[in-house]
């Protein structure tokens, strides 16, 4: 069964980068996910000055609309980057929080599809065609997190031998 989600008080809700779960990376706390990658946009490039306002804002959607102003200079680098960004900043995301790593790991293999009806990048966009990429890297971070705790296990068996 396919498991999609999309708005944060919808289903599964968790899933998305603006769920209220804060990440520390770079030294600096972040209040939601998309906060960190709406703000990566503009590392290094001429308008680094909004990274410290996107920050600050007041809620995702706001840090969304500050790094998606279409006059501002997005690094040079992003199409490259964007996807590696996100996938540190969501591994981080269900690593902090232990709750929202049980939901992840619950839905087992099933396949997660952000159910965006405009984005066909991140998600399916309106007509399920879209790339997920999103999904994806839920699916890949859940990879990675069974295989964290199949590794402490193995190596708690071994130390109590
Ligand atoms: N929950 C939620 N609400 C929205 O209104 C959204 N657009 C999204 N999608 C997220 O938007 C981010 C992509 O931003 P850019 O288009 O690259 O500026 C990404 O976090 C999507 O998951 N989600």
């Amino acid at each position: 069964m396919t498991i999609y989600f999309y708005k944060v008080w919808q289903p599964y809700g968790c899933f998305s980068n603006f769920s209220d779960h804060g990440i520390y990376m770079q030294g600096t706390y972040w209040s939601t996910v998309e906060h960190y990658y709406q703000a990566q946009k503009f590392a290094g490039s001429t308008d680094a000055v909004i990274i410290p306002v996107i920050c600050s804002a007041e809620s995702p959607e706001e840090a969304a609309a500050l790094g998606r102003c279409s006059t501002r200079k997005l690094r040079r680098d992003w199409d490259l980057v964007k996807t590696q960004v996100m996938r540190e900043a969501v591994l981080k995301k269900f690593l902090t929080h232990g709750d929202i790593k049980e939901i992840l790991l619950g839905t087992g293999d099933e396949l997660l599809v952000e159910n965006s009806p405009t984005d066909y990048f991140w998600g399916c966009g309106l007509n399920k065609t879209g790339q997920n990429h999103l999904g994806k890297i839920l699916m890949s971070v859940r990879e990675e997190i069974r295989q964290l705790r199949f590794s402490a296990v193995i190596s708690a068996e071994y130390l109590s031998q």
